[in-house]
């Protein structure tokens, strides 16, 4: 079930009763600060959730793109205020069908209210966004229509044909949404052939999935397109296809005062790689944390992000997984750290999986694959060593990664209120090498 939605009014008071008791700040919570928690019967055993399988990215062009017909209109076409308006380019059916999954299509939403942030001049990257509260990881920062949503690609090859299709879009918008997206950055100047084309270039982000159509769409709103780049970003771009709205969400808790921002690129490349990509595509040179790094500290941190992309493939979690099931059967022994050589440690698969998450943490690449699989051994691993406060540490990280990948907690937060209840609490018992 879908939190948060209101029948009529946009804004979500913000303090409102959350359907979810909301985590501590801090980053350990103790077992005090959670006698308040939702708690279960006594006898009730929590199952580990399963996890969630993310479907393959979209292709840009969908093989039956040349059958298809495009039509535009703008949604919703009645009750709302014009800033709710989006005019969506859509293939045929699609439309059909998401009324079809989504009765009332496109549903109410609502946005955290008063504004968790705000957009304001930011240091050599004109306007950007930055949180005016604290903000916990997983919740949503802000939701909006976009302006302008469509398919990546259009049934033309023709660019003068494609110039003018955009012009027309934003012609088709209502004034003050026509407004608001010229008052967009354009980053690309004159490489472009059109104004249009440059603000949709420099602004938009991945929408969809859209029943019907295997292909991307992206987005342009008037707020969600001011979050900058950072390659060790603190939230991501979400989008819900019930509402039609675009959302970020936090990666992880984001203080009053620090930029809001998102990833334009593949964060696991190598800084150098990352530099030409965002100089080519946007125009600027990268001063996140990451970037500024030099010598054998930019190494490092190159190093890390090749780790933990390598970790992500499916084949390797399998590999891994496989070994982490062989040490839990095996009593599992905590073994101290072994330095093979400066810079190779050989560990357990529990001591390797703690350290392949606080990799992940501080270069800020949440690997979309592998944050689950890996908060799911160490939860199963401090379950069955009976740490409580550890249980409770990672599962509540997966109800919040959980929640901004899919709106749900997905039972993770079952796990993290009720750490001596979970399947693999002292499972082990005798066979437990202590
Ligand atoms: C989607 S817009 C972000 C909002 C934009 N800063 C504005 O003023 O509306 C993307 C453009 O913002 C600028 N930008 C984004 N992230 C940046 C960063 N980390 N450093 C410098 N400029 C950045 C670049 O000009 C980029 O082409």
């Amino acid at each position: 079930m879908r939190r948060g939605f209101l029948l009529s009014t946009p804004r979500e008071p913000r303090k409102a009763a959350p359907a979810e008791p909301r985590p501590s700040s801090s980053s350990k919570p103790s077992e005090q600060e959670n006698k308040s928690t939702a708690q279960v019967p006594s006898t009730t055993v929590i199952p580990l959730p399963a996890r969630y399988i993310f479907r393959p990215l979209d292709p840009e062009y969908p093989p039956d793109i040349w059958q298809r017909t495009v039509d535009v209109s703008e949604f919703p076409q009645a009750g709302v205020p014009p800033e709710q308006r989006t005019v969506f380019v859509h293939y045929n059916g699609v439309v059909d069908a998401l009324r079809a999954q989504h009765p009332g299509w496109p549903q109410a939403f609502s946005s955290p209210s008063p504004p968790v942030y705000k957009i304001v001049p930011i240091d050599g990257a004109g306007l950007g966004m930055v949180a005016t509260a604290d903000i916990t990881a997983g919740e949503v920062i802000v939701r909006e229509r976009p302006l302008l949503l469509s398919p990546k690609a259009l049934p033309t090859q023709d660019r003068e044909a494609l110039a003018c299709l955009t012009v027309g879009l934003v012609q088709f918008m209502n004034p003050e949404n026509r407004r608001a997206f010229y008052a967009l950055k354009n980053c690309k100047g004159k490489t472009m052939p059109t104004e249009e084309d440059g603000i949709i270039n420099t602004n938009s982000f991945m929408c969809g999935p859209f029943p019907t159509y295997e292909g991307r769409y992206c987005g342009v709103a008037r707020e969600c397109s001011r979050a900058n780049h950072s390659c060790s970003p603190n939230a991501k771009h979400c989008f819900d296809p019930a509402t039609l709205t675009q959302s970020l969400r936090a990666f992880r808790d984001i203080r009053a005062g620090e930029e809001i921002t998102v990833s334009y690129i593949d964060f696991y490349l190598p800084s150098e790689k990352r530099k030409e990509e965002l100089k080519r595509r946007y125009f600027f040179d990268c001063r996140c944390a990451a970037c500024r790094l030099t010598g054998q500290a930019r190494q490092q941190s190159d190093t890390a992000r090749a780790f933990v992309n390598a970790c992500g493939g499916d084949a390797m979690i399998a590999k891994v997984e496989a070994a982490f099931e062989e040490w839990l059967a095996a009593g599992a022994q905590r073994t101290a750290p072994v330095v093979l050589s400066p810079g190779l440690t050989q560990l357990d698969p529990f001591g390797m999986a703690e350290v392949l998450w606080d990799t992940m943490v501080r270069e800020g690449c949440y690997n979309r694959g592998l944050w689950e699989p890996l908060l799911t051994r160490l939860v199963k691993g401090y379950a069955v060593l009976e740490n409580a406060e550890r249980v409770r540490f990672y599962a509540t990280k997966a109800a919040q990664l959980r929640t901004l990948y899919t709106e749900e907690d997905g039972g993770w937060r079952a796990v993290a209120d009720n750490p001596r209840q979970t399947e693999w609490w002292a499972k082990l018992g005798a066979k437990r090498i202590r």
